[in-house]
């Protein structure tokens, strides 16, 4: 590179850099200004993602109202979010209801509505997984999953959805999975809860487009939670282990950051996870004859180690 070159060069590099920084800095702006005292509900706030999405959205400066089945737990986290004393910021509310019994939905929905008049945010978090064979596994079991991953927040979303039509403002949030996009053995009524949750949000971001309602997929690949622990089985007990998967997957709190970020950025869908899961997904569109293979032999593999 001769002299002329790289003194014409260096400008140009700098100056890239600079308009890529002053971007970044307003999209920043931007994205605190999206958060900052929106009304944000977060279900399934007692523990792992939701209780770190609690943290770093009441942090950006959001009215939380936080979710949960359990109302010592949800006050005893709205007691740890106020102590960390934070500047301008609000004081959560808890609303006390199980997803898995549809008929205390409406209702949890109104007392939401009542406390906050309307909703800026929600963020459909709450879930259970699922260990068993399909041969196995009782239908109550299957229903049970498909009421707390599927119906429950779809009927959240259309009791919350009328008051964010009206506002014409809102933005519904679902944290799905990889296994939304892509069937595993054994896990066979998660991943249909997953896979029905991806259409029916995918089907409601086309039709309230029109109503400037935005609509945010999740898909994270394995958190470090108490999902495995809390799984259900073929019997519908509790699983009760940690999963090698589970505990050596990514921290809840980087995972929130990544749910704070595609929100700030309306994202309609974002994957959180590393290549291979990722990879998975392609294959499973490009080359679905090998992942079937793939899936084949995981499950004969599995199903070898639980028999030795
Ligand atoms: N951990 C992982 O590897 C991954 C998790 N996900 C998804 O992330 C979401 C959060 O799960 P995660 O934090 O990992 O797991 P946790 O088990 O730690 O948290 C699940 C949350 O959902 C709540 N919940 C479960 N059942 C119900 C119900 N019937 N009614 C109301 N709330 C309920 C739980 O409440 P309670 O305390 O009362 O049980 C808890 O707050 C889920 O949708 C999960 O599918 C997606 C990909 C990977
Ligand atoms: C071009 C080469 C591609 C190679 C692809 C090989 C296929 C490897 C299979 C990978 C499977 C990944 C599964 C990921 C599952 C996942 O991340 O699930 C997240 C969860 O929801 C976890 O819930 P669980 O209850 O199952 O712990």
């Amino acid at each position: 590179m001769d002299y002329i070159t790289s003194i014409a060069i260096i400008p140009l590099l700098v100056g890239c850099m600079g308009i890529f920084g002053l971007f970044r800095f307003l999209q920043w702006i931007r994205m605190k200004a999206y958060i900052q005292d929106s009304v944000v509900v977060i279900t399934g706030a007692t523990s792992g993602l939701g209780k770190e999405c609690a943290k770093v959205f009441y942090t950006a400066g959001a009215k939380l109202i936080l979710c949960g089945r359990n109302n010592e737990r949800l006050e005893e986290l709205i007691r740890e979010l106020i102590a960390t004393n934070i500047k301008k910021t609000h004081r959560p509310h808890a609303v006390v209801f199980d997803l898995a019994e549809s008929k205390t939905i409406v209702p949890a929905a109104n007392e939401i509505l009542k406390y906050s008049g309307h909703v800026d945010i929600l963020i459909n978090n709450a879930g259970v997984s699922y260990r068993g064979t399909i041969m196995d596994t009782a239908l109550e079991v299957d229903k049970k999953v498909m009421e707390t991953n599927y119906f429950g927040p779809v009927a959240l979303t259309k009791a919350i959805l009328p008051s964010m039509i009206e506002k014409k403002q809102g933005h519904i949030v679902v944290i799905s999975s990889i296994q939304g996009k892509i069937s595993v053995p054994f896990r066979s009524a998660y991943a249909a809860s997953k896979h029905a949750t991806q259409a029916f949000f995918d089907c409601l971001r086309a039709e309230v487009e029109q109503h400037d309602i935005e609509v945010t997929v999740i898909s994270p690949g394995y958190i470090q939670t108490n999902l495995s622990l809390n799984a259900l089985t073929a019997d519908g007990s509790t699983y009760g282990v940690m999963d090698k998967n589970t505990a050596n997957g990514r921290s809840p709190t980087e995972v929130a950051y990544a749910v704070l970020t595609a929100v700030g950025k309306k994202k309609k869908e974002v994957m959180v996870a590393d290549l291979l899961p990722c990879l998975a997904v392609s294959l499973r569109t490009l080359f679905p004859r090998l992942f079937f293979y793939i899936m084949a032999m995981r499950a004969r593999k599995e199903r070898k180690g639980k028999t030795s």
